[in-house]
């Protein structure tokens, strides 16, 4: 198991968003959470990416508890074994596409030896020829890819992706989903919270949120919550 959220509950004042929540992603597998807006997906990825703590419950990482952690050793964990692909994960303004990729390598002593896989990374996706522009010179599509791109350039063994089709195009949210599958076709584990039912379908397992409880979607379920009947 990568990371393992054992009954793990989240509070927000007297909110209580999730209650009593297990959820482990194994290497390489793939985990879709649906569920209605504000019905806590987000704040789950942030828990399961040790963004967020818990009220109650543990999270594991490797077996081995995170509880107790210090801010610093978090965002180191984070750093190394977690790409993140989330809405509010913005580029930083002042730096160039490429400089932006690079931010983790640099974090972790590594933006020398990172360099060349940098530009592989952006060419893979299509943003070559946009290495030197600012983020606020990108379509938010390209946006999107540059998130993706720096998620990856530590090659971490999970990414957590917050709606990484939402607000594309149907062409560019195609793009999205294989580049996703690509990776877990190469081992990388994805866990995505998603309203996106082509993207949700081609997971390996699906879950749904719903008044502070994660259940396991079976195939009716599965319609319920994403709309209309499977093909
Ligand atoms: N920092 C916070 N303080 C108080 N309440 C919060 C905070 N962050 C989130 N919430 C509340 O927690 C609930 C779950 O939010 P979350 O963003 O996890 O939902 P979501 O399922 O991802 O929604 P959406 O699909 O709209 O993105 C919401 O009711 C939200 O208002």
């Amino acid at each position: 198991m990568i990371i393992e959220a054992l009954e793990i509950t989240k509070k927000y004042g007297r909110d209580t968003i999730l209650s009593a929540v297990s959820l482990g992603i194994e290497a390489g597998q793939s985990i879709a959470v649906l569920g209605p807006s504000g019905s806590g997906k987000t704040t789950l990825l942030s828990l399961l990416g040790l963004l967020l703590e818990p009220s109650g419950g543990e999270i594991r990482l490797y077996d081995r508890t995170t509880q107790g952690l210090s801010d610093g050793e978090l965002s180191n964990l984070r750093n190394q074994h977690f790409g993140f692909v989330f809405q509010s994960s913005q580029l930083i303004g002042s730096l160039t596409v490429g400089e932006n990729v690079l931010v983790p390598a640099r974090l972790a002593g590594k933006a020398q030896e990172k360099q060349k896989r940098s530009i592989e990374i952006l060419e893979q996706l299509g943003l070559a020829s946009r290495i030197h522009h600012l983020p606020h010179q990108l379509s938010f599509g390209q946006k999107r890819r540059v998130a993706l791109a720096r998620a990856l350039i530590l090659e971490p063994p999970l990414i957590f992706a917050d709606e990484p089709t939402n607000d594309l195009d149907a062409a560019m949210a195609h793009q999205v989903t294989e580049r996703l599958l690509a990776l877990q076709h190469q081992g990388v584990a994805l866990m995505v919270a998603t309203h996106d039912r082509q993207l949700a379908e081609k997971l390996d397992r699906r879950f749904l949120i719903e008044q502070g409880k994660l259940t396991p979607i079976s195939v009716q379920r599965k319609e319920e919550a994403i709309g209309g009947p499977l093909t």
